[in-house]
């Protein structure tokens, strides 16, 4: 595989994402309810347990760089981009980021769903930084590069979850974010508006801005990033060339099909 971005390395700049030294743990309940608790308290089985789903994780981002998370289902990529975008708290190391963030970690994540289209671009917008102004300026472009202009005045909650991620794409990818973090919504579009999306990272790339994208769509992480990290149960294995992360991930992929 040949990565287009090969050759297009942003200058070496200063960091725009650090993050040192980073576990975090969480605790699985296996109860819930009281008679949960005294079944398994009778059986003498843990109530919960605990896991890390990061582990002394490093890493730094230089501004105007696209790096690609991958790893298989679990390995941390998520818990990762929501620590980088300070939803979430590291238990032990830190997060240091310059620069205003924008994430699009979950399909439709920050729209309200009794507001309607016009209403979330207004807030969202705001939420992610924009000044009302700014949000007039951009209303239409964002507007159209969703597509939902027909749905505009309906409440969200109506809206398909493609397009719900349409919209929620559509503003964040307009708000002009220094440090663009996009986890996996890609997988939820129609073909179509997916090319589109591209082709608006792709601009945002050549811009300089500096994004983290995770996705299990391989081949397109080689076409749009400079870097590829590669997780693997909470670890950080490979930190480098982007399509040697792909063969890295393809081969993870080969073994947990064979593991079946
Ligand atoms: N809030 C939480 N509470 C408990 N466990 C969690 C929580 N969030 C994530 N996990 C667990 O942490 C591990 C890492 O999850 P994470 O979502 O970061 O992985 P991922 O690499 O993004 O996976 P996927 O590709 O499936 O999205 C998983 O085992 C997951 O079940």
């Amino acid at each position: 595989m040949t990565s287009l971005a090969e050759g297009k390395r942003p200058p070496a700049g200063p960091p725009a994402v650090v993050v040192d030294g980073v576990s975090k743990r969480f605790t699985l309940r296996h109860a819930r309810s009281i008679k949960d608790i005294t079944v398994r308290l009778a059986r003498r089985q843990a109530l919960s347990e605990s896991f890390d789903a990061l582990h002394d994780v490093s890493l730094t981002v230089t501004r105007g760089e696209t790096v690609a998370l991958m790893g298989l289902n679990g390995s941390g990529k998520s818990t990762l981009l929501k620590l980088i975008s300070g939803v979430m708290s590291p238990d032990v190391g830190s997060v240091r980021v310059r620069g205003r963030v924008a994430g699009l970690l979950d399909v439709g994540a920050g729209l309200h769903p009794e507001l309607t289209g016009r209403e979330n671009v207004f807030l969202n917008g705001a939420i992610l930084g924009m000044g009302e102004a700014e949000i007039k300026r951009k209303f239409d472009t964002i507007v159209e590069f969703s597509g939902v202009e027909r749905f505009l005045d309906t409440e969200v909650k109506f809206y398909s979850s493609g397009m719900f991620m349409r919209l929620a794409f559509s503003i964040a990818a307009h708000t002009e974010p220094d440090i663009f973090l996009i986890d996996e919504v890609l997988a939820v579009g129609d073909p179509p508006f997916r090319e589109k999306c591209i082709r608006r990272i792709r601009e945002l790339r050549d811009e300089g801005r500096t994004m983290l994208i995770v996705a299990h769509d391989i081949p397109m992480l080689v076409q749009l990033c400079h870097r590829g990290v590669m997780l693997r149960h909470g670890h950080k294995v490979y930190d480098g060339d982007v399509a040697d992360a792909g063969s890295l991930w393809q081969a993870d992929k080969k073994a947990e099909r064979g593991a079946r």
